[in-house]
């Protein structure tokens, strides 16, 4: 089920630098959003406040709210709990150097018992949602990192779906990737987003108007303007945002 994400009069620092600057954006349950900017400008550290990525981080400090649903992220969930609800895939496709089986099955594994016949189901339901069961059925013990980048990648989806949480993050989940692969994860985002929320960093102004209804777009720290994709697109309030999708600056 999906769930609405939302910060307000978000500030993080890193040490004395200050990345976000009194952000307040909603991201509505069931859609994708995407973060769109140029480079440093806080797309990630936005995206790693969502689920608390930043904690990791030394120096790293958040004011403001962070919220799932109603629920404030920082105040009411165990981190643990709170990257069920939040999944995450990263740039660059990392599978456990596990079997594929096993990559699927880690997360139910770690938050709950299940059987084995509950694993096989979880596995095979997952990745025939991803699009990957025909290509791996025969080979569900072979390493993960014996996968092709966009299968790896789609594996990696599949990872963070099989422990049914509301919201997906994609931290330009295809930069790495080849057209076909990245057009099949593109498809992807938005059959997911179906039933999750989807927010997703991206370079590519294309793929951000292919699978966005809602669009924000920073700059230096700041969220300059946030809109649904087409009209964030067809009529810039904002010089810089104009600026930037018209290739001036980026
Ligand atoms: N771990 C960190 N420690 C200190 N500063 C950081 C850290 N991560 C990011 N920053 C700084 O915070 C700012 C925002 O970085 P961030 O990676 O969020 O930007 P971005 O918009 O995602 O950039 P890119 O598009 O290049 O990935 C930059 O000035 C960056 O140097």
């Amino acid at each position: 089920m999906a769930e609405s994400m939302s910060v307000q009069n978000l500030n993080l620092y890193y040490g004395d630098h200050q990345a976000l600057k009194d952000i307040t954006l909603d991201m509505p349950a069931g859609k994708v959003t995407a973060f769109i900017g140029p480079s440093g400008c806080g797309k990630s550290t936005l995206l790693r406040c969502l689920n608390r990525m930043n904690d990791r981080i030394d120096g790293c400090r958040v004011e403001g709210k962070v919220l799932l649903g109603k629920t404030d992220v920082y105040e009411k969930y165990d981190v643990y709990e709170l990257r069920r609800r939040v999944g995450m895939v990263f740039q660059k496709p990392n599978p456990f150097p596990l079997s594929i089986y096993d990559n699927v099955t880690y997360g139910p594994r770690h938050y709950g018992h299940h059987s084995k016949a509950e694993l096989d189901e979880i596995v095979e339901t997952t990745l025939t949602g991803v699009g990957l069961w025909d290509e791996v059925k025969d080979k569900l013990d072979h390493s993960g990192l014996s996968l092709s980048g966009g299968q790896a990648q789609r594996l990696c989806i599949a990872r963070a779906l099989a422990v049914n949480p509301e919201v997906l993050l994609m931290d330009e989940p295809t930069s790495a990737l080849d057209p076909i692969s990245t057009g099949l994860v593109e498809e992807l985002a938005v059959k997911v987003a179906r039933d999750h929320t989807v927010i997703i960093v991206t370079h590519n102004m294309e793929q951000a108007t292919r699978i966005s209804s809602k669009c924000a777009f920073f700059y230096l720290g700041e969220l300059v303007e946030a809109a649904p994709t087409p009209e964030l697109f067809a009529t810039p309030k904002d010089k810089r945002t104009e600026d930037y999708l018209t290739g001036r600056f980026g």
